[in-house]
């Protein structure tokens, strides 16, 4: 056998979806990939579309190899450290209107289709996923509020947790995507017992060596105030903890909201179980938006994203900032080291 063919150590393979073309999803793709720290860690299998990735390339005035690959049964034999799956056309001229579209929202969904299909068939190490508009996959015809939901659904799950870290803050969510009046009827002792039970296993598996300190929200003011500002603590939030306490998790709550983010920077906490999207977001996003990773906790793979949109206001100008994405990426490739297959 040749000394060569030896050396080489299998490397993972990171799948990424493009996102919307019309956002910024293209740019930090081609800024992240264009690392060689990254090329050194892990190959690379985008799902998007040639002619974007080709202009954004230029654009940017990056020299960008890649390989394309066709068919998914390719994928397989990918041994070059960048490829691309492509196979719809994507009109370039739309890209110029930086506006959320039925054919960019198309996309978007078709990508991220496949991107599940490959993982869970085994073919990617992980997920990653650049952002998608919302209003933009809805114009297509699909009413997901976002990818979290269209991850549980494809891939036949009852329940997903929402988990963002960044800088010294990590935030799961037991509600995501829904209006702040659908909050209260969400939060039941189910679901908030299933977010701190799930999280409790990830976090072990991934992220902490011993048994992870989880503080969980009270959704009201002052943490409901003994039922003067809302009963939601005594009726559902006390009970959940309670019964996870039985189950061995070490947590607390309710924690006041204003203050259980400050204790968690202050490294009282490995984690705070927030009750509402914006209620977990705005800290997150405040300490370390241009960090940030949002991971989908409860799917048989791997899956992360960078905790950004679209930003159409700044798609095109060659000024988005990569660093969410690359950590994104990282992340996924420190997740998929931890399974054990490289
Ligand atoms: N991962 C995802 O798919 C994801 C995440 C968040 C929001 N979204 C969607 O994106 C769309 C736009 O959302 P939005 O405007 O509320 O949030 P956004 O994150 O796209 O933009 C908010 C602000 O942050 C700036 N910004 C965002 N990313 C940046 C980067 N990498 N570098 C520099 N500046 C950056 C934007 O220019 C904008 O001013 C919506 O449809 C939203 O639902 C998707
Ligand atoms: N909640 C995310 C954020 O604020 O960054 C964002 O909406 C993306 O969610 P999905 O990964 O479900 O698309």
């Amino acid at each position: 056998m040749n000394a060569l063919y030896i050396n080489k150590k299998p490397k993972l393979l990171i799948g990424i979806t493009m996102g919307d073309p019309c956002g910024i999803g293209p740019e930090i793709i081609v800024r992240s990939l264009a690392s060689s720290a990254l090329k050194r860690a892990a190959n690379y299998i985008i799902i998007g579309n040639q002619a974007v990735l080709d202009s954004t390339a230029q654009s940017l005035k990056i020299p960008f190899r890649y390989r394309v690959v066709s068919l998914e049964t390719d994928i397989e034999r990918v041994s070059t450290p960048i490829s691309l799956l492509s196979s719809e056309h994507f009109d370039l001229n739309l890209i110029k209107k930086r506006l959320p579209t039925a054919e960019g929202g198309e996309l978007s969904f078709l990508w991220i289709k496949k991107g599940i299909d490959l993982a869970l068939q085994g073919k990617i190490n992980a997920l990653v996923t650049a952002p998608i508009c919302k209003e933009a996959i809805h114009m297509a015809g699909y009413q997901y509020p976002g990818h979290t939901e269209i991850l549980r659904d494809l891939s036949k799950v009852k329940r997903v947790v929402m988990l963002m870290i960044g800088g010294s803050l990590r935030v799961a969510f037991v509600t995501t995507h829904i209006a702040l009046h659908e909050v209260a009827q969400s939060i039941t002792v189910k679901n908030v017992l299933e977010t701190i039970t799930i999280c409790n296993t990830y976090l072990k598996k991934y992220f902490t060596p011993r048994n992870p300190r989880i503080a969980v929200c009270g959704v009201n003011p002052h943490a409901g105030e003994e039922g003067i500002f809302g009963n939601e603590e005594k009726n559902i939030i006390v009970p959940a903890v309670k019964k996870a306490k039985k189950l061995g998790v070490e947590c607390n709550g309710p924690v006041s909201a204003d203050t259980v983010f400050y204790k968690a920077l202050k490294g009282q906490y490995d984690l705070v179980v927030s009750m509402y999207h914006d209620q977990g977001a705005i800290p997150l996003k405040l300490h370390a938006f241009e960090t940030g990773v949002n991971i989908t906790l409860g799917i048989p793979f791997i899956r992360t994203s960078p905790d950004h949109g679209t930003a159409y206001d700044i798609a095109g100008k060659g000024i988005a900032n990569p660093d969410s994405m690359r950590e994104a990426i990282m992340t996924a490739i420190m997740m998929a080291k931890c399974e054990g297959k490289v």
